[in-house]
């Protein structure tokens, strides 16, 4: 009896197994083994871990969690169907299972072939003890039938599955160096792993390009002697980029760039460089000029020197700017690779070429130029022309409603100063806040709206739902732009008292969604009041003038307050000052609005 059960969970682990193998050659790309591990390991999962059919997944809708394969596992294992895994609480104590969990994940999936071999060794065991042997008689012939069969599969499965990944990173590699042959100078993509389907890997959208344009023949010749030229007159002033001596760089800008582990000091252009810079400038954009105000000259001076990936992401550079670099010199291949690293990208960089990318493509691309032959004599140098500013550190997108039409970026009264730069976007509705890809690498994201989407009357929508929707937009911003801070700027009281608690319920949630995520923060509005109506809530004492022009909209005053409290929460200022207000109320909203309705006078504007 004991032999019978203990073959029966054998025959039953050996499918187990077959499922498995049989999931990894589908959903396996074989240039990643590691990604044999997720589908086995989701797939014993669901066999020994309770299934939670109602959890609440991301997009809050209630519906199966799709980690679990439900469909798969009770079609091709009845018995062990999610539905009954109570009842036969046996699988959660399935030795075996559990072992092969054990084995799958410390083994990176190489465990799986000695499993089967195991398995296999005790099955023939059992076969030929004369008490097993016995005991399989016992067994229906359609079980039997299944356990020679899948005695005989899996191994050769294995085998299958090892030959069809060797085979496949062949064809990859001879593709690829034909690819190079025929095209030595195109740029093309060579996609080395297809952006998947299989539901086990996320798979972040790409919604760029890594470039923008590759143009040949930029540089004339006499150009190029003169660029030559000026580079061996400089020759002892390029400095090492790092204890590799991988490259040498040489910098020239109205701003010092802190480039990853240097910081180069800002030095003049010399006239070549601004020469060279007006031939490429032009072709970036007619609309748009490069506003260039740094060039970075990098020496390659053998086939060892390199860049590793990396992306031209600091803080300094202008949001909105393309980056170019002209090269001059031995042809380099430059490597593109976006975030999951399903695409990559390969691009040779020619003599007196110009290749042009976006700030705003750095977020979702990396590059670099990889190491080729170290005695290869060749001399690559690259001039890279940014558009940076400290004050960039600070930029911020304005994500508004009405309320903020008059909140303008540059310098002069009412506008967030030099030291703010940016863009506003209308947003009438929380609804309609732009996907992440469409936002940019700001480092402030400030959204001001909801007053609309509270008061609509075409599309009434619950205070819980417009939260749920704002914080998995923000949740999406975070995930895309992880180093970008999340403004959520109180909406402010209006003239209708029935909307103000609105107002107010509105503010507690988006308080204390800023306390669930490190990167969300709260502009603090509560100067205004609870209610536009109150007298101390809309009139500027100081000034003696209204701050508000109507039920809804804020006057000249107002919006000059109201473009402080934007500017402080972003120079950093009124974020601590804002949170310790909440925190030194006990976290109390309504303490806070008391301390501002009581307070003489609203903080001057400068
Ligand atoms: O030399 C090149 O073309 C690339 C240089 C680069 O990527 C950088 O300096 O960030
Ligand atoms: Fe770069």
């Amino acid at each position: 009896m004991e032999t019978e059960v203990t073959h029966r969970r054998l025959t039953r682990d050996l499918k187990i197994l077959e499922l498995l193998l049989a999931r990894s050659v589908s959903a396996t790309p074989p240039w990643k083994e590691t990604q044999i591990v997720r589908p086995a390991v989701d797939i014993v999962d669901a066999l020994t871990t309770k299934p939670s059919y109602h959890s609440f997944n991301s997009s809050g809708n209630s519906t199966p969690n799709v980690s679990i394969q439900p469909p798969l596992v009770p079609q091709l294992l009845p018995e062990y169907s999610l539905r009954n895994a109570d009842q036969t609480s046996g699988v959660r104590s399935i030795p075996l299972v559990q072992s092969l969990k054990e084995a799958v994940k410390q083994t990176n999936g190489t465990g799986l072939s000695e499993k089967i071999e195991t398995l296999q060794q005790q099955i023939n065991e059992l076969m030929t003890s004369p008490h097993g042997h016995s005991s399989v008689k016992e067994i229906s012939p359609a079980m039997k039938a299944a356990l020679e069969s899948a005695t005989t599969v899996l191994p050769e499965s294995v085998a299958s599955i090892q030959a069809s990944l060797n085979s496949l990173n062949e064809q990859m590699s001879s593709l690829q160096s034909s690819f190079k042959q025929q095209n030595p100078h195109c740029h093309t993509p060579i996609s080395m792993k297809p952006n998947t389907v299989s539901p086990h890997t996320t798979v972040t959208e790409t919604p760029c390009k890594p470039y923008e344009s590759y143009e040949t023949h930029v540089v004339s010749q006499e150009l190029k002697t003169e660029l030559l030229e000026f580079i061996q007159g400089v020759s002892s002033e390029f400095v090492s980029a790092d204890s590799d001596n991988s490259r040498e760089l040489l910098y020239f800008g109205d701003y010092s760039y802190r480039y990853p582990g240097k910081e180069l000091p800002a030095k003049k252009p010399p006239q070549i460089l601004m020469k060279l810079l007006d031939t490429v400038d032009p072709k970036t954009d007619e609309n748009r000029t490069l506003q260039a105000n740094s060039c970075l000259v990098t020496r390659y001076s053998s086939g060892g020197s390199h860049i590793p990936m990396h992306r031209d992401d600091e803080a300094v550079i202008d949001p909105e700017s393309h980056i170019l670099t002209v090269s001059l010199g031995v042809s380099r291949t430059m490597t593109f690779t976006n975030n999951d690293e399903s695409q990559v990208e390969t691009l040779c960089l020619e003599d007196c070429s110009l290749l042009v990318t976006s700030r705003f493509a750095q977020d979702f691309w990396k590059h670099g130029i990889l190491p080729e032959h170290e005695d290869m004599p060749s001399e690559r140098i690259s001039f890279t022309f940014r558009h940076i500013a400290p004050q960039f550190i600070n930029s911020t997108i304005l994500l508004g409603d009405s309320n903020t039409a008059k909140v303008s970026f540059g310098t002069g009264q009412g506008t967030l100063g030099a030291w703010v730069p940016g863009k506003r976007v209308k947003v009438g509705h929380i609804e309609a806040l732009p996907d992440a890809k469409d936002i940019g690498p700001y480092r402030n994201i400030v959204i001001h709206t909801g007053i609309n989407s509270l008061t609509s009357r075409h599309q009434q929508r619950s205070d819980a739902f417009l939260i749920h929707t704002l914080e998995k937009k923000c949740i999406d911003y975070m995930r895309v732009y992880p180093r970008s801070k999340i403004h959520l700027s109180m909406l402010l009281p209006t003239r209708m008292r029935y909307l103000n608690d609105r107002v107010d319920g509105f503010n507690r949630a988006i308080i204390d969604m800023s306390y669930k995520h490190k990167n969300i923060r709260i502009i603090d509005n509560s100067i205004f009041g609870r209610n536009l109506s109150d007298a101390h809530g809309r009139w500027d004492v100081q000034d003696q003038r209204p701050l508000v022009s109507d039920c809804f909209h804020l006057g000249r005053n107002g919006i000059r307050i109201f473009a402080m409290n934007i500017k402080g929460a972003v120079i950093g200022k009124g974020v601590s000052q804002s949170r310790a207000r909440f925190n030194s109320s006990h976290g109390s909203y309504r303490a806070a609005f008391g301390r501002a309705r009581h307070q003489s006078a609203p903080v001057s504007v400068r």
